[in-house]
């Protein structure tokens, strides 16, 4: 590995991005180089070894940011070792269960051949940005349903498996 890991993020609220930081965090206590990174800031993948992209969900999408960061960088990911998680459920549903990825998540992974994807809890708070958003945190559905050490797991489940392909064994 020489050209480290791109891990983007596409984010309203911010909980994607802190999500995203403690995945770059993981890789790098593991002796990799990563950057987080908004996925609307990036505008080439070529220099990265490896990519995450991550995105919260909205109505059963991707974040637009982290949906049209793999269609404008869908032939370099291709040839790339890929990750995607997504961020959403305002429960503890995603620390019990498995949660498949979104219908257009599943299509990005089988087309780019991603490595894994993996649902996160979301997070919903005061302060956040939307009608519907804002209705929802007064109406007492929102909180932090993010699971870091879940979290860190993935990560270094990723870290594990780029310094296999480094060294070869
Ligand atoms: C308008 C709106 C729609 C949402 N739709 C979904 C959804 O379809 N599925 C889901 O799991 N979570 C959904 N959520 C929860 C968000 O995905 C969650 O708050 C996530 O952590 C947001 O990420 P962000 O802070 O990075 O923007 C929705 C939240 C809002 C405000």
């Amino acid at each position: 590995m020489s050209g480290g890991v791109l891990v983007a993020y596409g984010t309203t609220n911010g909980s994607t991005a802190q999500i995203a930081e403690t995945v770059a965090e993981v890789l790098n206590k593991a002796g990799l180089q990563a950057w987080a990174r908004p996925a609307a800031s990036v505008a080439s993948v070529a220099d990265y070894d490896a990519v995450v992209v991550g995105g919260g969900l909205y109505a059963g999408r991707w974040h637009r940011h982290a949906r049209r960061f793999v269609r404008r960088h869908h032939r370099a990911l291709a040839e790339k070792p890929l990750w995607l998680f997504s961020s959403g459920p305002l429960d503890a549903s995603a620390s019990e269960k498995d949660i498949p990825p979104v219908p257009g998540v599943r299509r990005a992974m089988t087309r780019l051949d991603a490595r894994g994807h993996v649902t996160f809890g979301g997070r919903l708070v005061e302060g956040a940005r939307g009608r519907i958003a804002k209705m929802i945190v007064r109406n007492g559905k929102g909180g932090d349903f993010r699971d870091f050490a879940r979290i860190e797991e993935w990560a270094q489940g990723i870290a594990d498996e780029l310094t296999k392909d480094a060294t070869g064994s």
